[in-house]
């Protein structure tokens, strides 16, 4: 199979969807692969050391979309490359679609076969190929919170491990899945006074076993949220109900019980957000203020640390892209139950439950699909 990887174009995106590493894989199992000219530069991935295990490096974008069987990407496909996708291929990169009708009806237009990484589970309830960049998110949520809380950047002026003789900074995270705990765990190591918040007993069992001495759960309710964050310097939203839009935990009326200066990072709002005023902003533009509290709601995180970003999400992705490059796409998902998981759309069908009712549409199970 030809599996091309396109340079991606998002603001500000440096991550590439193939390692050097994975190339050399994927050419060793008997397939040819090609990269964009640059693709890898911003994660400190030469052309050469694709070059180097065989791969082609082609100039254009163009030439990749036209002539790759199976596309592997990071983000979703901006506009532009939404319209270079056809019938027949595979694209295999992050969707998000719940919250984005525009490119929901592109892909169901183009008739491509996508695959969405964040919908692809495990058999331990997991989404492996979201881990390890909600992993990322979420170590890197606490350090960009801690910048906008500076007076200068707009924020109420705390440091989070406060100074002897002054209390710490109080950090409420909503969701203790993957993005929270490491949140926590990072906000907690600056010395920040850290809550967590969960619908799940167990995951608060868990959380409370590895990490009682670092921070605490509380059980979120209405009252809870509302209780954390009239109090906190910093709130991270970190929500997940998989491939759904997030749900709206904060409304913009209690952000006037908030502390003024205090920031929201909503780390979910590639499902759309979980604070109604959250709207999606880019690394070049990243906060904005809405009643006197500073909202960080970048989609694409993981892409500022783009060299451990794209070595994670390599190593989460490789033998997912091997088994779709090689045993074809049908194939690889009839034999892997977590693989058709990611299926969203084939041939014009939307595929994927959750995405349909976010957006008032039809679905297709995603085992008649592969039938078509
Ligand atoms: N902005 C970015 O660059 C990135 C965003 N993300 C996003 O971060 C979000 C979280 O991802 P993960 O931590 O991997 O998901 P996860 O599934 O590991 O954790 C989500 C947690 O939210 C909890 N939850 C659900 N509803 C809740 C509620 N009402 N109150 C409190 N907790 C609730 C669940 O019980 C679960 O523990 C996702 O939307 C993901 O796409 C992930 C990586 C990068
Ligand atoms: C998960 C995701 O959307 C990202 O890493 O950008
Ligand atoms: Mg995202």
């Amino acid at each position: 199979m030809r599996i091309g990887c396109p340079k991606e174009i998002k603001t500000r995106e440096y991550r590439v969807g193939l390692t050097p590493r994975a190339a050399e894989e994927a050419i060793a199992s008997g397939h040819e692969v090609v990269i964009e000219r640059d693709a890898g530069a911003g994660a400190g991935f030469a052309d050469a050391a694709y070059e180097a295990v065989g791969a082609n490096i082609v100039d254009t974008a163009e030439e990749v979309f036209a002539t790759a069987e199976m596309i592997v990407k990071v983000k979703e496909p901006q506009t532009e490359e939404r319209k270079r996708l056809r019938a027949g291929q595979v694209l295999f990169t992050y969707l998000h679609l719940a919250p984005d009708p525009d490119q929901t009806r592109d892909l169901l237009e183009s008739g491509v076969t996508a695959i969405a990484y964040e919908t692809v589970t495990d058999g331990a309830g997991g989404l492996p190929l979201l881990a390890p960049m909600s992993e990322v998110a979420g170590r890197l949520a606490p350090q960009m919170g801690a910048w906008a809380l500076q007076k200068a950047n707009g924020g109420r002026g705390v440091l989070m491990g406060g100074v002897p003789g002054v209390g710490p900074a109080k950090v409420a995270v909503l969701g203790g899945g993957v993005v929270g705990t490491q949140a926590a765990r990072i906000a907690a190591g600056m010395g920040a006074e850290v809550t967590v918040l969960d619908l799940s007993l167990a995951r608060m069992r868990q959380l409370d076993d590895l990490f009682g001495r670092e921070f605490r759960t509380r059980y979120s309710t209405r009252g809870a949220v509302s209780e954390l964050i009239a109090e906190a310097d910093m709130v991270i939203g970190a929500v997940l109900i998989p491939g759904a839009a997030a749900p709206k935990l904060v409304r913009r009326a209690q952000l006037a019980e908030m502390q003024p200066g205090a920031v929201l990072v909503d780390v979910a709002i590639d499902q759309g957000g979980c604070f109604e005023t959250s709207k999606p902003t880019t690394h070049d533009d990243p906060i904005y203020e809405v009643d006197g509290i500073l909202h960080y709601c970048v989609a694409n995180m993981p892409g500022a640390v783009a060299r451990t970003a794209t070595i994670a999400l390599g190593n989460a992705t490789m033998p997912f892209m091997l088994a779709l490059a090689n045993k074809g796409w049908r194939q690889a998902c009839e034999d892997d139950p977590h693989l058709l998981a990611g299926l969203n759309t084939h041939s014009g069908k939307l595929t994927y439950a959750a995405v349909g009712r976010a957006l008032g549409l039809d679905v297709l199970s995603p085992r008649l699909a592969l039938k078509l």
